[in-house]
């Protein structure tokens, strides 16, 4: 079934600290964005990528894009101050699609096995979103002290992918937008809306490189994966 997606990539990686924006750092010698663009570009699925960037990144990121096979599927938009401002922007720059995925530019690891359940299930019940179980013990703290022990066996970590019949995502950012809710995922703006989200159980690989430390988890990852080729 076909899709495009929107991959939001016009954040500051406040968080990992490098000065720029962290999609630009090298994994393996190649940009962290040109890894997770290419599991799309080379899935024959995905009919439009809308990646959405900061207007001070343009230039390079046109330069990395140059010389990608099947670069025409790429349309480039430009984000917000906020990551669902950016995603906003990139649903209004989508066309013709009835299923339309949102993917951080930041989860490089994405398995296209994943991809293509998401899309079917956006496709048979409107909204669908990546996730794994949570694996720690998790406690509500306040100022150091433990308030409460929450019970985890309903608690999932949530990824992107998350995918959608486009006019209900469309309808879902337009609501919050009107009623300034700010959520960080667009699973939180559709759950407003009263639909019900599909889950489908995601990949503990599928991190998203947040703080520096992700980017040692990132080499090993990627290290399993060319000795499994
Ligand atoms: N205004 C924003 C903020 C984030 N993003 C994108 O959303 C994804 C997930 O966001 P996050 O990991 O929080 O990235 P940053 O905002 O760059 O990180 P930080 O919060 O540490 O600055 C990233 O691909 C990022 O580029 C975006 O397109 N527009
Ligand atoms: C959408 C997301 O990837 C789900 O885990 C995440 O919420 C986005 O990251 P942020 O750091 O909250 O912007």
């Amino acid at each position: 079934m076909d899709y495009q997606v929107i991959i939001p990539a016009a954040g500051q990686g406040k968080r990992m600290g490098v000065g720029k924006n962290k999609l630009l750092l090298e994994l393996q010698e190649q940009p962290v964005i040109l890894h997770t663009i290419n599991v799309f570009l080379h899935d024959q699925n995905c009919k439009g990528i809308i990646l959405v960037i900061q207007p001070d990144d343009e230039r390079i990121f046109k330069e990395l894009l140059k010389t990608r096979p099947m670069k025409e599927k790429i349309k480039t938009v430009y984000g917000g101050t906020e990551r669902q401002f950016s995603v906003y922007n990139g649903l209004q720059a989508v066309e013709n699609t009835e299923i339309v995925l949102v993917h951080d530019g930041a989860r490089p690891f994405i398995k296209l096995s994943v991809i293509h359940q998401l899309v079917e299930k956006a496709h048979r019940h409107g909204a669908a979103i990546a996730a794994v179980p949570v694996k720690d013990t998790i406690k509500k703290v306040d100022q150091h002290q433990v308030m409460e022990t929450v019970e985890r066996s309903s608690l999932w970590q949530v990824q992107t992918p998350q995918a959608f019949r486009f006019s209900i995502l469309f309808r879902a950012h337009q609501q919050a937008h009107r009623e300034n809710f700010l959520g960080t995922d667009e699973s939180s703006l559709v759950e407003r809306l009263g639909y019900s989200v599909n889950v489908v159980t995601g990949d503990y690989d599928n991190i998203k490189l947040t703080t520096p430390e992700d980017l040692y988890f990132a080499e090993a990852i990627l290290k399993k994966r060319s000795v499994m080729k």
